[in-house]
Order: structure tokens, then C-alpha cells, then sequence
């Protein structure tokens, strides 16, 4: 007997109709009650789906408004002091967390943000301290139980465990020991409530267990669940994903969960952790189904996998949420059938688990149809010849040790630009993008449908960059941008002009709150037409006297941030983006572009989970960005980006990409970053991100000065520069202006006294 389950759903809606609803929400023009129903609508209509596909476990709360780690912040009544204090109600504090505040006489941040662990969604992070007293609110829970009831579903309900909780909060005093007592108690208390529902599983997902643990986190995870265990009535499944859980399943197994949910897309090494220490009667729910990816499943693979573990009663499961993935392939309408029957987005997950069921359960597999249907779309795979490129198949391979070097040392180097750029003290700058305001959507829209021509399209995009040259002029900004209006996206745009990829019209996947990006897929050898960021960024340096940055995305965010297909080196794929980089680097320098900047911005966060599989991994990252500008002059100024820079343990591969400027996200981990910088000689330049564009909050010039001048005293005056965090995409055009030009004004103000 085989029974089916989906870890999550994706909750962003078909057409992304939660974006809509929330963000109309937060701009007040719908009420809080037309949110709720609206966002309930979203929810039935999903366990219809799951339902439809005769998913055995169905989950409930794995929705969000916005981000289940901030629901679960609310669940435990871990609001933060400053949060509470004011004094708004439920739904306004929960998105004065996500969004920060500022109104009146009241000002304050929101909760910071990071990668959930190596995908490209970002969760909000818990703070905890002595202040905490955790609090069970119920609410979301049981009025998401009520909905699934009213569709006669027995549900499955997820929540975040005790132990990652702790391990990715910001622990602001003491240890994180000094809160077990109390997270074990309010869990407890939640595994008492949940009780008392009708309900089939209680799926506890702890991730955090397929990262290196050490045996303190062994012995705290032990001490936790045993007493959590103790009081439940109703099954537990403790949920894992990402990875294998080979520090822990030996103990995990003897603990009184009823069933374990494990990867076995990324956790090659749980195989072996079941044939050694068995399962112990514990129901097994396998991850085989890739939650991640969206190639189809191929079903012999995935019966081998079956047959290799041998399990009865096994429960077929995808390897982690599915909110990672685009909702489903059917609105894919402009994509030739040939690559569509390849892919499997969401909804297509389900069916392969329906089917894959369907096929386990019948006598004589290799004559089911839908298995034969199956392997017919694999095979069809091998005749695409048209994304095979021999040339850059021989290119990659003729590579020599010299290719990734610049010819001249960083100090020769950095003379030579200080000389040629001759820029003030602190120089400021921004790091691409500007707001892409609803003109520029709407327009992007219209030149999509074909309403209206290129030429007209590049007309508003060139009075776009004259805005955006003049505003930054005005602002005295030092070296400019050319604000990247030609860019949904700063991977797509790369997808769209590359060979090699395929480019999907509805694959859009949440990335944090209401954000969501629409990843390329990579489907064959990678290479480039024509130069294609050239005209604009000359057309953006031929309107000034100051220095225009150029603005590319680097090979491993590209990588990162597609969709890659299963069967293809990444080595080699990184390389030969990195070449195609290479000649947009050098097409822009023969242009006249003096700064370059090569975003990196995923480079950090696609960091293998476990340490033994770092060293692989960033040797190809450092290998492929030093590619894409080891040919340029030594007066070029190459800059690189990145977002979320939690570097303390890669600091030596960073100093390696050899970049002569690096931005990075400073302001938010309380300058922590700076020293780790200090500590390790980082030799180069930095430009420490002064404020968080992630919040539409307008830092003040005197908290600009501050940030400055807490900079200064860390940081060589030389090697400082000044510039928001991130790109100013998704911010409005009001905040953005306010906020550079404060931070102008603070950094004049500085240079005066230097
Ligand atoms: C997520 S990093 C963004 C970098 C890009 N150049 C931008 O400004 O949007
Ligand atoms: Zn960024």
C-alpha cells in the first residue's frame, strides 16, 4: 500500500493572486476582512487541487500572508518588545514585522530577512531575547483547520520545530540553551491544542537537521523532543528536507516519532542511513518527487528508488515544499510542446504522485500507460540537439590556468583606477536597479503583447535612463547607474539574451513576502548572440560626464537563479556563462565603461548545506566570476555585488573573486560583517550597504551620519564607499529619492570633517 503527500503548496495562487491581495492591502486599498476572505478563497481552491489529486496527507498552515517563519513568530507569541509596543492590532503588527513601520512619531525596522537555506526563498528572523515571554495564539491554525473540514479533508498540519526555530533566530542575549526550557513549554502547549483536532499528522519540519550538527545540538534536539513527545495523542511526523540527516537519524530513529519524512533527491546519503539502522516501525515518507526542480519525474528512476528501499507502507512524497516551484505548466501557452512535456511545475508534482501511486499499485508496471507515457517524455529528451554548441564545448575545455587571472596584482591595479577615476572621498553610488514603478511594468506589458513596437518600447526605456541619469546628477550621486529598466529581472534578462535557456511566462515562484521572481530554466550549452546591455549603458554614459557603472549578472546568481536541467555539469555551465560574460565584460570596456559591476548576489546563499561540499562548489563560483573579467585593463574598475553577506566562513573566497570593489549587506547585521572583514586583512574596497531597501522606512541624514561615521572608523577611508544595500527595484520612486538624497547629504557632511 503506498499513500501520497506534499510537504507545502506553493500559496503565491495561479496567478499570483495573494501578491495582489496583500499588496493592495498594504497600500489600503482593500480592507483587512477582504484580505482574510480573499486569502481564504486562495486556500480552499488549492486543497481542492490536492484533493482533486487524491493527496493522501493534505497540509494545512504551510500558507502564509507572508512568510511562515513570521506566523510561526505569532503562533509562539514571540513578538518583539518594540513590535508590540505599538499597539496596533494582530494583522498590522505581523506586517509591521515583515515591512517595518514608520508613521506619526513612530519608526521602526523591520525584522530581518535571510535565505532559507539554500533556496531562493527568504524567511524573517525570530529575535530572542530576555524580554520574550512566548504566548500560544492559535488563530491562524485553527481557522485553516476549519476551512480544510468544511472540504472534508482530514489535513495534516505543518509547523516550524523547536529546534530550527532556536537555531535561526537572532539570539540577542544569553545562549540559545538559555530558551529551551521555554520553547519546549509552548510546544508542548501547542502539541496539547493540536490534540484535541481531527487531524491525520502533525508534520514538525525541522530542515535544520540535515545541516552539520555538533553533539550539543544533539543532545539539545533529544531534550526537547522527548518531553514534546510525551504528550502527544495524535501522530508525529518529524519532517526533514534539503539534505540527508546523517549526524542525527540514529538517535531520531529511537525517538517515539510515528513517522520521518526524508529527501531522497538531495539526500543521496538517507539510503544509507535506512539500511543501516533501519526504520523502527516508523512510517517513511519519501521524498522523491523533486520539490525543487521542474523536470518531470522520470518514473523508472524513481521505482528503483522504491524498490531499493524496500519499504511497505511507504508514503510517496515530494522532497521538500513545493512552494519552490511555479504554480502549473498549463498556463504555459507559448512554450513548444516539445520542452513542456519535460517539465512539472506544482501542480504537475501532484499528478506524478497520483500516478506514481497508480503505477506502484498496479501488478504489471512496465505495461501501465502512464509509466510507458512517462518514459517516452524522457527519451524524447535525448533528440534535442538543438541546445548542444560543440564550439563552446571545446572552448570550456581548452581553458588554461592563465584565464582566470587579471594580469596585474589589486595594488597595481586600484593605483591605476584611483588615478583614472579620480573620484571624491567615500564615493557614493547605488548597486543597479531603480524603482520599476507601475509606468515601467505597464509598458514592459504592452511591448510583451505586441500593443507596442521595439522601437517605441527602447524610445521610453532611453527616457527612462535620461530620468534616471538627470535624478542622480541632481542628487550628486558619484558614479551612476543606468537603472536597469530593460530588466524584468536581473537573471531573466540574461536567460532572454543567451542562448541556451528557455524562458517561461507564468513560472513565477515567491522569493519573500510578495516578491517573486520567475527563474529561467537552463536546457543546454550556453552562449551569447550579440552584446545586448552594451547600447544602453553607453547610451547612459554618453548623457554625463560622471562614470556610468555597467551592470551584469554574474555566472553562479544565473545559475542560482535558474531553473538547471538535471543531466548538465554546473562546472561547465558556469564556465560558459562566465565566457559569454567575458565578451559583454569586454564589449562594454571597448565602449568607453570604466566601472563594471558583476553581481554575485546569489553566491553566498547557494552555499552546500553541508561543509565537506563547500570546497567544490566555490571553486567553480570563484573560477567563473574571475572568467568573466580576467581580460579587462587594469584601469577597469571591476565591482561586484552581493546580497545577505553572511561571510565569516567563506572570507578567504571572497578575497579569491579578486574583485577590486565589493558591496554588501551591512546595515542590517548590526556592521558585524566589517570586522569579520578587518579580522581577515580583506585588502580591497568595500561598499558596506548603509541602509536596508528592502523596508520603504527613510533612514534619517543623521542615522545615515551615524552608520558613516561608525564605517569610517572601521574601515580605511580610501576603501569606503557609500551606497544602499541592494538594488532599488521594488521601492517606490518618493522613498528612493528621500533616502539617496539623505544619503548624500550625510556623506558630505562626513567628507567635510575628513
Ligand atoms: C539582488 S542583487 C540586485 C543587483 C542588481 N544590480 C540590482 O540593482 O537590482
Ligand atoms: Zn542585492
Amino acid at each position: 500500500m503506498y499513500k501520497t503527500s506534499v510537504i507545502g503548496f506553493p500559496r503565491i495562487g495561479e496567478n499570483r493572486e495573494l501578491k495582489k491581495i496583500v499588496e493592495n492591502f498594504l497600500k489600503k486599498e482593500i480592507t483587512k476582512n477582504e484580505l482574510l476572505k480573499e486569502s481564504s478563497n486562495i486556500r480552499k481552491k488549492h486543497l481542492n487541487i490536492l484533493k482533486e489529486n487524491s493527496i493522501d496527507y493534505i497540509t494545512i498552515n504551510d500558507f502564509s500572508l507572508y512568510d511562515n517563519f513570521l506566523d510561526t513568530i505569532c503562533l509562539l507569541g514571540a513578538i518583539p518588545k518594540r513590535y508590540n509596543e505599538l499597539e496596533l492590532d494582530e494583522l498590522d503588527t505581523y506586517f509591521a514585522m515583515a515591512k517595518g513601520y514608520q508613521k506619526n512619531d513612530k519608526d521602526v525596522k523591520a525584522l530581518a530577512m535571510k535565505k532559507w537555506f539554500n533556496t531562493n526563498y527568504h524567511y524573517l528572523v525570530p529575535e530572542l531575547d530576555k524580554n520574550i515571554s512566548f504566548n500560544l495564539n492559535l488563530k491562524k491554525i485553527l481557522s485553516e483547520y476549519k476551512e480544510a473540514k468544511d472540504l472534508e479533508i482530514t489535513p495534516k498540519i505543518s509547523i516550524i520545530g523547536p529546534y530550527t526555530f532556536l537555531k535561526l533566530s537572532n539570539i540577542k542575549e544569553g545562549d540559545l540553551e538559555d530558551y529551551i526550557n521555554d520553547i519546549k513549554e509552548i510546544y508542548i502547549e501547542l502539541i496539547q491544542n493540536l490534540n484535541k483536532l481531527d487531524i491525520s499528522y502533525i508534520q514538525i519540519e525541522e530542515p535544520i537537521l540535515v545541516t552539520d550538527l555538533n553533539n550539543k545540538d544533539i543532545i539539545n534536539f533529544e531534550n526537547i523532543y522527548k518531553e514534546i513527545l510525551n504528550v502527544k495523542e495524535k501522530k508525529i511526523l518529524l519532517q526533514t528536507y534539503f539534505g540527508d540527516i546523517r549526524d542525527i537519524y540514529e538517535n531520531i530513529i529511537k525517538l517515539d516519532f510515528d513517522a520521518i519524512g526524508l529527501d531522497l533527491i538531495d539526500g543521496e546519503y538517507n539510503f544509507e542511513l535506512i539500511e543501516k539502522y533501519g526504520i523502527n516501525n516508523k512510517e517513511i515518507f519519501a521524498g522523491i518527487v523533486n520539490g525543487k526542480n521542474i523536470f518531470i519525474n522520470d518514473y523508472k528512476k524513481s521505482i528503483e528508488i522504491i524498490d531499493r528501499l524496500g519499504i511497505e507502507n511507504l508514503v510517496l512524497s515530494s522532497s521538500c515544499s513545493l512552494l519552490h516551484l511555479p504554480f502549473t505548466i498549463k498556463n504555459e501557452t507559448s512554450l513548444d510542446e516539445k520542452y513542456k512535456i519535460l517539465l512539472s511545475f506544482a501542480v504537475e508534482k501532484l499528478i506524478e504522485l497520483r500516478e506514481l501511486k497508480n503505477i506502484l499499485e498496479f501488478e504489471d508496471f512496465e505495461n501501465h500507460n502512464k509509466y510507458n507515457e512517462n518514459q517516452k517524455k524522457i527519451k524524447s529528451k535525448q533528440n534535442l540537439t538543438e541546445f548542444l554548441n560543440n564550439e563552446v564545448k571545446e572552448k570550456v575545455k581548452n581553458l588554461k590556468e592563465e584565464d582566470f587571472y587579471r594580469k596585474e596584482k589589486f595594488d597595481e591595479r586600484i593605483k591605476l583606477q584611483k588615478k583614472y577615476l579620480n573620484l571624491p572621498k567615500l564615493p557614493t553610488t547605488t548597486i543597479g536597479s531603480f524603482p520599476q514603478t507601475l509606468e515601467v511594468r505597464k509598458i514592459r506589458n504592452k511591448y510583451r503583447k505586441n500593443e507596442i513596437t521595439k522601437n517605441k518600447y527602447n524610445e521610453f526605456i532611453y527616457s527612462k535612463i535620461e530620468e534616471v541619469i538627470k535624478l542622480q546628477e541632481n542628487l550628486e550621486i558619484d558614479v551612476l547607474v543606468h537603472g536597469e529598466f530593460e530588466r524584468t529581472d536581473m537573471v531573466e534578462y540574461f536567460g532572454e539574451n543567451f542562448e541556451g535557456f528557455l524562458i517561461t511566462k507564468n513560472g513565477w515562484v515567491q522569493s519573500y513576502g510578495t516578491r517573486c521572481v520567475k527563474p529561467p530554466v537552463i536546457f543546454g550549452d550556453i552562449s551569447r548572440k550579440d552584446s545586448f546591455t552594451v547600447e544602453y549603458i553607453k547610451y547612459a554614459q554618453e548623457l554625463t560626464n560622471k562614470y556610468v557603472k555597467g551592470m551584469l549578472t554574474g555566472p553562479i546568481t544565473i545559475i542560482n537563479w535558474s531553473f538547471v536541467r538535471e543531466d548538465l555539469s554546473i562546472r561547465d555551465i558556469a564556465y560558459q556563462i562566465a565566457l559569454a560574460l567575458q565578451d559583454e565584460v569586454l564589449d562594454l570596456e571597448k565602449s568607453g565603461i570604466k566601472v563594471i559591476q558583476i553581481d554575485e548576489a546569489a553566491l553566498r546563499e547557494k552555499l552546500p548545506l553541508r561543509k565537506e561540499n563547500w570546497k567544490e562548489y566555490l571553486d567553480i563560483a570563484i573560477k567563473a566570476f574571475r572568467l568573466t573579467n580576467s581580460k579587462v585593463k587594469a584601469d577597469t574598475q571591476i565591482h561586484t555585488h552581493m546580497c545577505y553577506s553572511e561571510f565569516k566562513d567563506i572570507i578567504n573566497e571572497i578575497k579569491e573573486l579578486d574583485a577590486d570593489v565589493i558591496t554588501i549587506e551591512a546595515a542590517k547585521s548590526d556592521l558585524s560583517m566589517i570586522d569579520i572583514l578587518n579580522e581577515n586583512n580583506y585588502d580591497k574596497e568595500v561598499g558596506p550597504g548603509v541602509y536596508d531597501i528592502h523596508s520603504p522606512r527613510i533612514p534619517s541624514v543623521e542615522e545615515f551620519e551615524t552608520v558613516i561615521n561608525e564605517l569610517t572608523k572601521k574601515i580605511e577611508i580610501e576603501k569606503l564607499w557609500i551606497n544602499p544595500d541592494c538594488g532599488l527595484k521594488t521601492r517606490g520612486n518618493k522613498e528612493t529619492i528621500e533616502s539617496l538624497r539623505n544619503m548624500v547629504v550625510a556623506t558630505k557632511n562626513i567628507r567635510k570633517n575628513l
